[in-house]
């Protein structure tokens, strides 16, 4: 996105201390780049300063960031879930808020802004992906596999606590081209769901809505965010989306290209009062299997099994994301003498993907020891 001159202003910031506490400062925030333009507000590219006489100033005058600060009008009824959201979330591959304020709007403007200061990352999936597009490549495999770990991994934490993201898309998914490293943003859309509490079905952007939410489940789960994964997986590998419905209800008939048609149990289970195109037709003459084979001709074995996986119709047997994890597609990522070549460098680089928390290894259960083995 384009340079730009921006505003030098002086607000009181809420520095996030955890998920508790925060301490307020006076800085000066100076923006100059705009990188992001969505539905609801803004994204520009900002440092930060303590501002003279703050007690903060004392100890440092030096601009500290790059920072990624998101602007979307305050909620004024409810409290920002976004915000709650992002204070007691903390993993590596989940952007990680650092301050956040309020602003009124500029003279005829009387909405407050609410301001999220997160870390900020050079790029997200969708760039990388139209990157290698137009050289007719697609995304390394090794960097495809680190990838998509980080994501299963941030979601294996996310859906521990019941948060579902409900907007998984690639321009949510930030990047570090030089490092490989991975972490979602954008908790606009997500929420904790809770067992049995209906929730709109209405959210996630086309392309990426798991097929119970086409139909218009309430009672869905955290599964929709795997089938999000599995669309971004499939994006990776053939450079663009995989699933393009013109309309909310095609984008149905377009998995049924790939899945055959929805089962009558799937309708009942997602919907019972589903009155929509049903899709029943078959479009492909082969087994589905065949189909997986066919669309992802270039594709590595491990890779089609996993999206197999992921791609399915009933959420209870798409794969958790515990599952993903352990799959054999990601067996290389275990290696000792694994490395990745960032874009355009001759040095490798080590990644350290394995480096799991308690509550990480406590909800891999069982399956810890077989993620934790080393390759053989
Ligand atoms: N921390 C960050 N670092 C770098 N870029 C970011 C960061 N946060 C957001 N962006 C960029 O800004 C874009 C818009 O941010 P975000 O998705 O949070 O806003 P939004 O208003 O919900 O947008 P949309 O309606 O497109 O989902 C993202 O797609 C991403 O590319």
């Amino acid at each position: 996105m384009q340079e730009f001159s921006g505003p030098v202003n002086e607000y009181t910031l809420n520095q996030v201390i955890n998920n508790q506490t925060s301490a307020s400062s006076r800085m000066t925030v100076k923006e100059y780049k705009r990188i992001g333009e969505g539905a609801f507000g803004t994204v520009v590219e900002a440092v930060l300063k303590y501002a003279d006489g703050s007690e903060d100033s004392k100890t440092s005058q030096e601009w500290i960031g790059p920072f990624a600060i998101k602007r979307v009008p305050a909620q004024t009824e409810y409290k920002s879930r976004e915000l709650e959201i992002l204070r007691v979330v903390n993993h590596p591959n989940i952007v990680s808020l650092r301050f956040f304020f309020d602003k009124a709007g500029s003279l005829n403007d009387k909405t407050v802004y609410q301001n999220l200061v997160m870390e900020c990352l050079p790029s997200n999936l969708q760039s990388e992906i139209k990157y290698y597009r137009q050289s007719k490549y697609t995304i390394p495999y090794p960097h495809m596999k680190a990838y998509t770990f980080q994501l299963a991994r941030a979601m294996l934490y996310l859906h521990g606590f019941g948060i579902s993201h409900r907007d998984i898309k690639p321009s949510n998914i930030l990047v570090d081209p030089a490092t490989v490293q991975l972490k979602i943003c954008d908790f606009g859309s997500a929420k904790k769901l809770e067992p049995n509490q209906p929730s709109v079905s209405y959210i996630c952007s086309r392309y990426y809505r798991a097929p119970e939410l086409i139909v218009g489940c309430s009672l869905y789960t955290t599964k929709i965010d795997i089938w999000g994964l599995g669309c971004v997986i499939a994006e990776m590998f053939l450079g663009k989306p995989i699933f393009q419905g013109q309309s909310p209800e095609l984008q149905l008939k377009e998995i049924s290209k790939l899945l055959g048609p929805p089962p009558n149990t799937f309708f009942f289970n997602s919907n019972p009062n589903y009155r929509g195109n049903m899709y029943t037709n078959k479009l492909f003459s082969c087994t589905v299997e065949e189909r997986f084979k066919q669309i992802f001709s270039n594709s590595p074995p491990d890779a089609i099994d996993l999206l197999s996986k992921i791609l399915v119709y009933d959420p209870e047997s798409r794969a958790s994301a515990r599952k993903v994890l352990v799959h054999s597609f990601f067996h290389e990522l275990k290696r000792k003498d694994f490395q990745v070549f960032p874009r355009g460098s001759s040095e490798p680089i080590v990644l350290n993907l394995f480096n799991f928390s308690e509550y990480e290894l406590e909800l891999l259960g069982p399956l810890r020891d077989e993620l934790l083995s080393p390759n053989k």
